[in-house]
């Protein structure tokens, strides 16, 4: 019924599920691979009665989350969340990540560095052994936004690093953030020290964010086609492994799909 890749991500999501224990206060995350955990979190909540309180990463994930009958708080009133959870672009063997494929980076951010821990829902095709092969996604600020991008070419040029810097399109304009800012992705191959990077880009006034999140995953799930989930703890080289038998999860797949 779904493509290996869709059911890498579902298998994901399901198994970062047994991170969530009743009452926390979760971080949604964005994207394809975690709208299949708002899709199990919602399924769990009206099946199961499972209790969680909420905030969202994005308009996007508010959306779908509401439509599914989460409610979604905000960030402000909810505090300090027990455990986000969300997709990622790329991951190291560091668990550093690159995010911000599409456009939440800054408010997945503000809401992953407020939780105790982030859980990453990912598959294997997201995995590398330097950052950079997806280009970095920078957010700017509309105000002088070309400006900031040559600073961000000079940046590049004073580190050595052979860059291209594509303004992201939304159409024909400029794609436009949650935050009603601009995406520069930057074109760079191999990232050699991200967090001399990360420094010296967020150093120019018009950075607002940048898509690299470094030290901040406290875990990593790895789905696959097949049904494995593999699970890595920050810290810990070792990787512990789930199987699940996708006749049996079928059912629960065609109910969240709807
Ligand atoms: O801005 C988007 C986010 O950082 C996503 O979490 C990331 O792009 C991964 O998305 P997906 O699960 O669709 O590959």
């Amino acid at each position: 019924m779904l493509n290996a890749a869709e059911t890498g991500k579902f298998i994901s999501a399901k198994r970062a599920l047994e991170f969530v224990q009743p009452d926390m206060k979760l971080g949604l995350g964005t994207g394809s691979t975690a709208a299949w955990l708002v899709k199990l979190l919602a399924d769990a909540k009206s099946n199961n009665g499972l209790q969680f309180s909420a905030a969202a990463t994005s308009s996007v994930t508010t959306q779908l989350a509401e439509s599914l009958g989460i409610k979604i708080h905000a960030l402000d009133d909810i505090g300090q969340l027990d455990l986000a959870i969300d997709g990622a672009d790329e991951f190291d063997p560091d668990l550093n990540l690159i995010k911000g494929g599409g456009g939440a980076l800054l408010q997945e951010k503000i809401v992953e560095t407020a939780a105790d821990q982030l859980v990453i829902i990912t598959d294997a095709s997201k995995q590398v052994q330097h950052l950079g092969a997806f280009d970095l996604p920078v957010e700017v600020v509309k105000f002088g936004w070309q400006t900031t991008q040559r600073l961000i070419a000079d940046v590049l040029k004073t580190a050595d690093v052979d860059g291209q810097t594509i303004t992201r399109r939304g159409g024909d304009n400029p794609f436009v953030t949650d935050e009603g800012h601009f995406i520069l992705d930057l074109r760079l191959k191999k990232i050699g020290n991200p967090a001399a990077l990360a420094t010296a880009l967020t150093s120019i006034a018009g950075v607002v964010e940048t898509g690299l999140f470094l030290d901040m995953t406290t875990a990593i799930v790895v789905g696959d086609g097949n049904g494995l989930a593999r699970v890595q703890h920050k810290g810990s080289a070792d990787w512990t492994e789930q199987q699940y038998d996708l006749d049996a999860e079928a059912a629960l797949i065609k109910r969240v799909m709807g």
